[in-house]
């Protein structure tokens, strides 16, 4: 088995921490470099006491940042701040975007054949922000860029079965588009029949999953725990099929693509190979309904990508 570094920026975090803690659980992984600004060398000393094979780093600051993304195989990004009540997950731009730009440079000039798993919000913005980094230093792989959307699949299948009373584990709904409000797109004709107005009520409750969880945390923050349920399928999903070599292994994921013409990045079924992305598979048939919300998505995700790809080539 090869040595395998996975680096987590923004580790000491809501979603960082019980993130680190389901990665350090995965036996693929040989060391887990927790990274932040804040925290990480208690978080570290703590998860390093887990009987689990990984070897737990931690380090502080940005002077550390160096050490910990060096030799990286994999950097799963949840750093930046959460959405408070009221806000959209666009009024986290003016932070987060600074915040990814300069841990992109970082894994440009340290680690740079890693593969990216963005979870910093707005991801309609960030993955394209670290996409243009990695352009400007020479090193960009669309095949190792990925915006991490997983937990929008995840509310789908919560949500879907729950209002069927059928099992949740042989659920598995795709969503396409982006990760945020009318960019995120539910196919829900690929399940069983719903009337039309459960149709409409699970799409709105499913693109507004995070709205609910903000409100229901009243100012302390937005979905943690079930992110990094997300999270770390989404990291697993790719080492199972990148370190494990299996086959078949796929995800929906925002990544560079050509299945919508003239949007640079999409989320759609992805099948992972050795490298990352080894096939993007087209857009399912929409009926009528989801055509709406596809027309719906297609402006504001241009909009959201454009504004990533601006702030970098506008600095
Ligand atoms: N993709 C998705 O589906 C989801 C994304 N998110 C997003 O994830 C992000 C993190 O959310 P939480 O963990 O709840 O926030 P949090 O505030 O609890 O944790 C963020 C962590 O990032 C750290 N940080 C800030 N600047 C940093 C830097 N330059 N380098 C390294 N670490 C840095 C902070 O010190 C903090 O520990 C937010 O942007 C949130 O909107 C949240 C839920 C779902
Ligand atoms: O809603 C938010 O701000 C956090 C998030 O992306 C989600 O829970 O889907």
């Amino acid at each position: 088995m090869p040595y395998v570094k996975v680096a987590i920026c923004g580790a000491a975090g809501g979603i960082g921490q019980p993130l680190s803690l389901l990665m350090k659980t995965n036996p693929l992984v040989t060391e887990l470099a927790l990274f932040d600004i804040v925290n990480t060398p208690g978080v570290a000393a703590d998860l390093s006491h887990i009987n689990t094979p990984a070897k737990v780093t931690g380090y502080k600051g940005n002077d550390e940042l160096a050490q910990a993304l060096a030799g990286s195989y994999m950097v799963i990004i949840p750093a930046g701040v959460p959405r408070k009540p009221g806000m959209t997950r666009d009024d986290l731009f003016n932070i987060n975007a600074g915040i990814v730009k300069s841990l992109a440079v970082g894994i440009a000039t340290h680690c740079p054949k890693a593969l990216i798993c963005i979870i910093s919000n707005p991801v309609n913005s960030t993955v394209p922000i670290v996409a243009e980094v990695l352009k400007q230093h020479n090193v960009f792989d669309p095949r190792k860029l990925f915006g991490v959307t997983t937990l929008d699949i995840v509310r789908a299948n919560t949500f879907i079965s729950g209002a069927k009373n059928v099992s949740v584990q042989g659920t598995e709904v795709p969503v396409i588009g982006g990760h945020s409000g009318v960019t995120i797109v539910p196919i829900l004709s690929a399940t069983p029949s719903y009337s039309e107005e459960e149709v409409k009520a699970l799409t709105q409750r499913i693109q507004y999953g995070g709205d609910e969880v903000v409100k229901a945390k009243d100012g302390a923050g937005s979905a943690t725990l079930s992110m990094a349920f997300a999270g770390a399928r989404f990291a697993n999903s790719l080492l199972d099929a990148t370190v494990a070599k299996k086959s078949g292994v796929k995800e929906c994921t925002f990544v560079k693509s050509d299945v919508v013409p003239g949007v640079e990045y999409f989320s759609s079924v992805v099948e992972f190979g050795p490298e990352g992305v080894h096939k993007i598979f087209p857009i399912p048939s929409l009926n009528a309904y989801e055509k709406t919300l596809f027309d719906a998505c297609i402006p504001e995700l241009k909009t959201n990508i454009q504004k990533g790809i601006d702030f970098v080539k506008n600095a």
